[in-house]
């Protein structure tokens, strides 16, 4: 009779509960009883330096114990400056089991690391940790196959950790918990996978030596124990929602922008040539990037570099601007921003038009500037400019296009920018000269 009144080869009760961190790209609570750890995976794009160049992954894992886990409380490692033997093995010994069922070539070159941290301990806390891990782990890598940053899954079965003992009394039990741990006879750890083949067997005669036949017993009732617990790892995995990632296709260029009239400009350039385009709008998600750069190039790299990173794909960002000699070249990188926080273009057109108040036509020279930023993962980005010169009106004119147009003339349709259809804006603006810019480079840019 065990003191809980549960069978011999019954567990705990256990239960796993996924996505319960925000941040992490895998998070698990599981718990055993009164025992409850919680998993996080992490994914980096790093590997240790061994691994390098090689091609392959690396599975990793840290464990540690809230100073309140326990019955009275134990420092924290971090205090006393260094980990202890036990964490050590520990974090080692759940390392060691995750790796044994991931195809590190299949993972390709990064990083995974579940963080294990306990925050109720009552016995059988790492064989929690390993069970929780796993399910971490799959549910960071099965996020990565829906997001197609892995093409194939590099797990090759399920993996779960369970405890097994003799208690004083000769009898072999599975899962003990605390109490039955400290009085255990033999106290056994075991990590097997799906296939019923062991990843680790530790298991010490604490109190008493043990014999073949025992030793048979305990096996089999931890193969017991962990059926049942890859049973609830499955149902746990199946039960986890995965966020719905945006597929990206070869015939679509993902922009950088917010802006709706540059994305219509954009959709009409390269709608000709067969493809179509998505926007921010498109990743509502997606954080705003802040425009921290001085120049064009390096708003554009930050605006496509960010995104490409974010989405994993080819990204294009277009940074551009009004250049109004009379004003040095102002607003220029500035000219979103010009009439001050909350940019509109009717605020920022009447502040162009009070700093010209006094500027003769023949003064009020300007260009349009446009930077397009090409960035892919991993890829040094591609940069084109492309320019258009004109004069500041001192009336706005027309209502097409968006921005500076309606104050921007151009001589040789003598209409402004705003009074250009947008077919005639397409085929002399800043934009389209930097997209035709574009063309002349990017087949070997995507070869290089
Ligand atoms: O063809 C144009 N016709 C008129 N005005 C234009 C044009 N092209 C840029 N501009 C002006 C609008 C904005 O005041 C600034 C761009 O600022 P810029 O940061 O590149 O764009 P944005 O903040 O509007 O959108 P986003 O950063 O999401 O691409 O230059
Ligand atoms: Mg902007």
């Amino acid at each position: 009779m065990r003191h809980d009144a549960r069978q011999e080869n019954q567990l705990r009760e256990v239960t796993i509960e996924t996505e319960v961190l925000k941040h992490a790209e895998g998070s698990v609570m599981i718990s055993f009883g009164e025992t409850k750890v919680l998993c996080a995976a992490t994914v980096e794009e790093s590997v240790p330096p061994f691994l390098r160049g090689s091609g392959k992954g690396w599975v990793t894992a840290e464990y540690s114990m809230l100073p309140r886990a326990t019955n009275t409380r134990n420092r924290r490692e971090s205090s006393k400056g260094k980990l202890t033997g036990r964490t050590m093995e520990i974090q080692r010994l759940i390392g060691r089991a995750l790796r044994a069922v991931v195809d590190l070539e299949k993972l390709g070159e990064q990083s995974i690391i579940v963080d294990c941290d306990v925050i109720q301990a009552d016995g059988g806390t790492r064989t929690a940790s390993i069970t929780g891990a796993f399910v971490a782990l799959a549910i960071a890598i099965n996020k990565e196959i829906a997001k197609g940053t892995i093409k194939e899954n590099p797990i090759k079965e399920h993996l779960a950790a369970i405890s097994v003992g003799i208690l004083p009394s000769g009898a072999a039990v599975l899962d003990l918990d605390y109490v039955e741990d400290v009085e255990a006879a033999v106290d056994m750890n075991l990590v097997m996978t799906e296939t019923g083949e062991f990843v680790e067997v530790q298991g010490t005669g604490e109190e008493h030596t043990y014999t073949r036949a025992q030793l048979l017993e305990m096996l089999d009732l931890g193969d017991l124990g962990i059926r049942e617990l890859i049973r609830l790892q499955k149902e746990a995995l199946a039960a986890t929602k995965l966020p719905e990632y945006e597929q990206v296709s070869d015939k679509e260029i993902v922009i950088a922008t917010n802006n709706l009239g540059k994305a219509k400009e954009f959709e009409a350039i390269f709608g000709a040539k067969g493809y179509t385009i998505k926007t921010l709008q498109d990743f509502p998600e997606i954080p705003e990037v802040i425009e921290t750069g001085k120049t064009f190039a390096e708003n554009a790299a930050l605006k496509a570099e960010t995104i490409a990173e974010r989405l994993n794909c080819l990204v294009l960002a277009d940074d551009s601007g009004l250049m109004v000699d009379a004003l040095n070249g102002q607003p220029g990188v500035y000219s979103a921003r010009f009439a001050g926080p909350g940019h509109n273009d009717a605020a920022n057109n009447a502040k162009l038009l009070h700093e010209l108040t006094d500027v003769p036509s023949e003064k009020r020279t300007a260009k349009f500037h446009c930077t397009l930023a090409l960035a892919a993962p991993g890829k040094d980005t591609l940069f084109v400019e492309g320019e258009v010169l004109g004069r500041i009106l001192s009336i706005p004119r027309g209502d097409n296009g968006f921005g500076y147009d309606p104050l921007f003339y151009v001589e040789e349709f003598d209409k402004s920018m705003a009074e250009l259809s947008a077919e005639e804006k397409n085929k002399i603006s800043h934009r389209a000269i930097a997209i035709q810019n574009l063309a002349t480079v990017w087949d070997k840019w995507q070869e290089g």
